[in-house]
């Protein structure tokens, strides 16, 4: 194995959203002899796009989501800086577009009564969370008894779309608060990732969309990290060893909670149980072609749902003729539980029985889907899971200490931003502030370094200036630092140059 080993400012792991945007900052504040090691070929993460049935689809991200409010989503400026081409989503009409088992919808009385009562169960449940009324096993029992416990497979359809698809109905979530309650699904052949690509251009060598500097390390798995008060050394997979003053660890929580990266000495308590208390989502779109369209198309028809007695099972669908019309694709999302179910079988199956809901919804007549796209992020070991999942009651400790640095480790990715955990625009502010915390410490670093260097020089100039001139505040001159003398007499007999902190 090669062990080659270069020294640089910051190695950055990871090159989606929030890596890139961290080292955008350091490069701007004139931290330039960065590294970023990225796992797989490519940059972007989590968002990602894969041509299929003659368009692009978004296998990960696909919303620009916190559009529309008074302040401006910054990922929806780049969006529009870059004119990337997208379409509104409305999902307030999905609740109309509920099929049962035998193809029909349901009456819209139904389906809003229905609707209201999710809401009701759902705002009850989450204020008894809020009050730790759910904390006990008593507790637990008397919610499972609770009358609004969705039972009926139109309930259990609404209490997904709730819970397990994003919707602003329910709770306050800050990016409808801060940004906006409108949704853009991209629908470009650049892709999502295009916005990436345009931010790494500001920084790194780029040629006709190609990304030429051998400071963007691709296909670079790390393995291990090691760190001290003095600098860090990263292990890639290929045996690799880079070094560096820090480190910023923009991967995953999944990737956090596995065991690819080792580091050591191992994370403090504390933030190995941050890490380990918090929830990953599984977040899955299965893709399906069609020859022809056989579902109902038009403003108020793009999200439909299936009501099924199994939780989950094939709830949410979308027709992509908004985004490409005549593309004849269908998008239905799994979550969770259902999504490592369909990972672990053959594409073919998850074929199968996705095309017995669909017959079950518009009848035995429609075509045989001609292709089908399953991502993996369950399985990906370089993702573990879609996206962070903080209980909307979170303890704001858990998400700084996920956040916190330890010694000269820093961390950033969508798990570390407290209001926007989970998006697009959550890993982007995050891969900031990260910079920003990171180019602070470097600072103080240095500033403690001078102060240190100077004081190291204070004796010296005092003895000489003394020796020279016999001025009589030489030895005062000693205490300006305000650093005990003691710690300066132990470092001189180790010999040591290094700041006394
Ligand atoms: C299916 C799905 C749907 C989503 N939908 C939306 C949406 O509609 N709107 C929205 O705003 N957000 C959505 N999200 C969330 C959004 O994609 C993420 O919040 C965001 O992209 C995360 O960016 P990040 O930089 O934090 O992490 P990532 O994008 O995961 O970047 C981390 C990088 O680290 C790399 N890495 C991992 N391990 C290593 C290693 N050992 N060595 C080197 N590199 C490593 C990974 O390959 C990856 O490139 C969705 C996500 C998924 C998966």
């Amino acid at each position: 194995m090669e062990n080659k080993s270069t020294r640089s400012s910051v190695v950055i792991v990871g090159a989606g959203v929030s890596g890139i945007s961290a080292a955008k900052i350091l490069a701007e504040n004139g931290v330039d002899d960065i590294v970023i090691l990225e796992a797989s070929d490519r940059i972007g993460g989590r968002i990602r796009k894969e041509e299929f049935g003659g368009v692009t689809v978004e296998l990960g991200a696909g919303w620009i989501a916190g559009v529309g409010g008074k302040q401006s989503n910054p990922v929806w400026e780049l969006a529009c800086q870059s004119n990337l081409r997208t379409c509104f989503s409305d999902y307030s009409y999905a609740r109309y577009n509920i099929y049962d088992r035998s193809g029909k919808i349901f009456p819209s009385g139904i389906a809003a009564d229905s609707y209201k009562k999710a809401v009701e169960s759902a705002i009850q449940r989450l204020s008894q969370e809020a009050n730790h009324d759910a904390s006990t096993a008593h507790d637990v029992a008397v919610l499972a008894e609770t009358p609004s416990t969705p039972k009926t497979p139109i309930e259990l359809a609404i209490d997904f779309i709730l819970h397990d698809f994003e919707m602003a109905e329910v709770e306050p979530i800050s990016t409808y608060v801060d940004f906006g309650d409108r949704e853009f699904l991209v629908a470009d052949d650049r892709g999502y990732e295009h916005l990436l690509y345009k931010i790494a251009e500001t920084f790194l060598l780029t040629s006709e969309g190609e990304i030429l500097d051998n400071r963007l390390k691709l296909n670079t798995v790390v393995r291990e990290l090691l760190h001290s008060r003095n600098g860090v050394l990263v292990t890639t997979e290929d045996g690799c060893v880079y070094e560096a003053n820090y480190v910023i660890l923009s991967v995953s929580i999944g990737v956090l909670q596995s065991n690819l990266i080792s580091i050591r000495p191992p994370l403090p308590r504390w933030k190995i149980e941050a890490i380990s208390n918090c929830d990953i989502m599984v977040y899955t779109k299965i893709f399906l072609k069609f020859p022809h369209k056989f579902w109902p198309c038009g403003p108020e028809k793009e999200f439909f749902i299936y009501a099924h007695e199994r939780r989950g099972y094939y709830t949410f669908w979308q027709h992509m003729e908004n985004a490409y019309p005549g593309s004849n694709i269908l998008v239905v999302t799994l979550t969770n539980g259902e999504s490592k179910r369909i990972e672990a079988q053959s594409d073919e199956e998850t074929l199968r029985e996705a095309m017995e809901v669909l017959r079950n919804m518009f009848g035995p007549d429609i075509p045989d889907a001609t292709d089908i796209l399953v991502p993996r992020w369950w399985n990906n070991r370089f993702q573990r899971g879609s996206y962070s999942n903080y209980p909307i009651y979170a303890d704001h400790q858990q998400v700084n200490d996920i956040k916190a640095p330890v010694g000269r480790v820093f961390f950033t990715g969508e798990h570390t931003s407290e209001k926007f955990s989970g998006y697009v625009h959550g890993a982007y502010l995050s891969g900031i502030d990260t910079s920003k915390a990171l180019l602070d410490e470097i600072r103080k670093d240095k500033e403690r370094k001078t102060e240190n260097q100077a004081f190291l020089l204070e004796p010296l100039l005092a003895l000489t200036e003394s020796l020279t001139s016999g001025q009589p505040d030489a030895v005062s001159k000693l205490h300006k630092f305000d650093i005990p003398t003691q710690l300066f007499l132990t470092s001189s007999k180790l010999g040591l140059p290094e700041a006394i902190v």
